[in-house]
């Protein structure tokens, strides 16, 4: 069950670190530990008796591996130790070494080969450079890994895998996951995800509070409307319609109309005939836009689907001096190639790795802080699309998504994806909360339409998503069990 933002929130190493100087202020800090290791423990019983070897690193996540090796010996397990090198004397994984009775053997690939489990407790948050020589070679023989916080290996910020990281069946993290448990490719090297409870005091999220978060239900609530809507206070969306490439921009009308916006306008002053022999349900507008803009109820816009770059350069300056709040999507997106200030004023940009590669530079290895810094530049909200999308406000926050299958991947869905998030803005949601909201009930309409789907498909899928959406949301508030 998903419950609000302070579940949801993600702490990203150095945070995390901030975190344990914290709780070792108000609490005992070797108790974290040995509840860490107990976490581990109990994880890995739930795997069955089976010959374990457990490799220790120096640091913190060393120490919950001895705890773990010494509670399952307590069981009756066949557990071997190998460690890297011995704990800082005083440390508190020195307590917890000093707590392991049996042998400690050195590092050995063979020795890792021939374990039924090997538990992976080498780095975790303190991971501080990539991961070679006979450590990489040990951990790439093992059979089955059960990691202790992270595979090593993985950048808890970044999700990006520094030299080499094993593939685990079973990841066991602590207090909360860590961006680099959703980011690719980390994600796809954690196997299950458990998230374990080890005491943190409560004050720690209030005075140490990370401004990221897991994209879900619960970090953002969509409206419940009343017998007192209609079509106006539901939303209006105005789409700009090129004249050749008719299919993008009414895809991003049906994603507008199936996410729920009571009116959805199609502003086509040069092939309007074509827009009317589609949906009955879309107004398409021959008039030109100066016309349009003069209609104060039309706020929100999408703009860039299936528009050539003269249709860009005739709309977008325009929509943005007449202070509108404007989705920026394909074709707006490559006429700013290299010049991403000519989007300022925007709420909401929608670029692929491409896309974002061309306006803002190459993100390197850290997506995140690159979707962050780009957001803060051009004082808009930046969801980079991918499999792993990343949602940035321009004032720090971000969201991580993770719910998108991989057929989502289909010509026209980053179209129905913007119709959907301009039905959000219009409905009332800030940018920020109407981009999260947009991209997860996408993903979830592209789950509920099954694998083959085609870009079509999600409109017809987008009402159930957001009824799963509320839903949950309800179900988070304690409403319904
Ligand atoms: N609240 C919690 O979440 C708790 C987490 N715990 C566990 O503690 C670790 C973090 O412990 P920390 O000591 O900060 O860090 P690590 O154990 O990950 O490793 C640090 C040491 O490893 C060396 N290092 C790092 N990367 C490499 C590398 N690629 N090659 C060689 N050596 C490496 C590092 O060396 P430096 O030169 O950088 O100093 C350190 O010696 C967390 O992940 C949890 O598992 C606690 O149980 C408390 C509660
Ligand atoms: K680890």
């Amino acid at each position: 069950m998903s419950t609000g933002p302070d579940d949801l929130v993600l702490y990203a190493p150095e945070e995390m670190a901030a975190a344990d100087r914290l709780a070792a202020t108000l609490m005992p800090s070797f108790t974290l530990m040995r509840n860490a290791g107990r976490a581990v423990a109990r994880a890995a019983l739930q795997l069955g008796p089976q010959r374990t070897l457990v490799l220790c690193g120096p640091g913190g996540n060393g120490g919950d591996g001895y705890v773990a090796a010494t509670l399952l010996a307590q069981q009756g397990w066949p557990v071997e130790v190998a460690a890297l090198a011995e704990p800082r004397p005083g440390s508190d994984a020195a307590q917890a070494r000093a707590g392991w009775h049996g042998p400690i053997r050195g590092f050995d690939p063979e020795r890792a080969a021939a374990a039924d489990l090997v538990i992976d407790a080498v780095y975790g948050a303190g991971l501080s450079r990539p991961v070679e020589g006979l450590v990489a070679e040990t951990l790439s023989r093992a059979r089955r890994v059960l990691a202790v916080d992270v595979p090593s290996g993985i950048d808890g910020a970044t999700g990006a895998v520094r030299g080499m990281a094993p593939v685990a069946e079973l990841t066991v993290t602590f207090f909360r996951a860590k961006p680099g448990h959703w980011l690719l490719p980390g994600r796809e090297h954690l196997g299950r995800l458990v998230v374990a409870d080890i005491g943190m005091p409560e004050q720690v999220l209030r005075d140490v509070a990370p401004r990221c978060w897991e994209n879900r239900p619960g970090l953002w609530h969509l409206r419940v409307l009343t017998v007192h809507d209609h079509k106006y206070s539901r939303g209006v969306v105005s789409i700009c319609g090129g004249g050749n490439m008719t299919g993008a921009a009414r895809l991003a009308a049906g994603g507008a109309r199936g996410a729920g916006a009571g009116l959805v306008r199609l502003a086509a002053e040069h092939g309007a005939d074509l827009y009317r022999t589609g949906a009955p349900g879309l107004i398409v507008d021959e008039a030109p836009l100066e016309e349009l803009l003069a209609d104060e109820r039309r706020k929100v816009w999408v703009c860039g689907p299936g528009l050539a770059g003269d249709e860009v350069e005739a709309s977008l300056p325009a929509l943005l001096r007449g202070g509108r709040q404007v989705i920026a999507d394909a074709g707006a997106l490559t006429g700013s190639a290299g010049d991403p200030g000519r989007l300022r004023g925007a709420a909401v940009l929608t670029p692929h790795a491409g896309e974002f590669a061309r306006l803002f530079g190459g993100p390197g290895d850290d997506r995140l802080g690159a979707a962050r810094c780009a957001a803060a530049e051009v004082g808009a909200v930046v969801l980079l699309k991918g499999s792993d999308s990343i949602i940035a406000a321009p004032d720090g926050r971000a969201a991580i998504n993770a719910n998108a299958p991989p057929w989502l991947g289909t010509a026209g869905a980053g179209d129905v994806l913007s119709g959907v998030i301009a039905a959000l803005l219009a409905g009332g949601m800030a940018p920020f909360e109407a981009t999260c909201a947009g991209v997860w009930l996408h993903g979830e309409a592209a789950n509920i339409a099954g694998e083959g789907l085609l870009a079509e498909d999600l409109l017809r899928c987008l009402p159930l998503a957001a009824r799963r959406a509320r839903g949950s949301a309800l179900a988070s508030a304690g409403a319904v069990s």
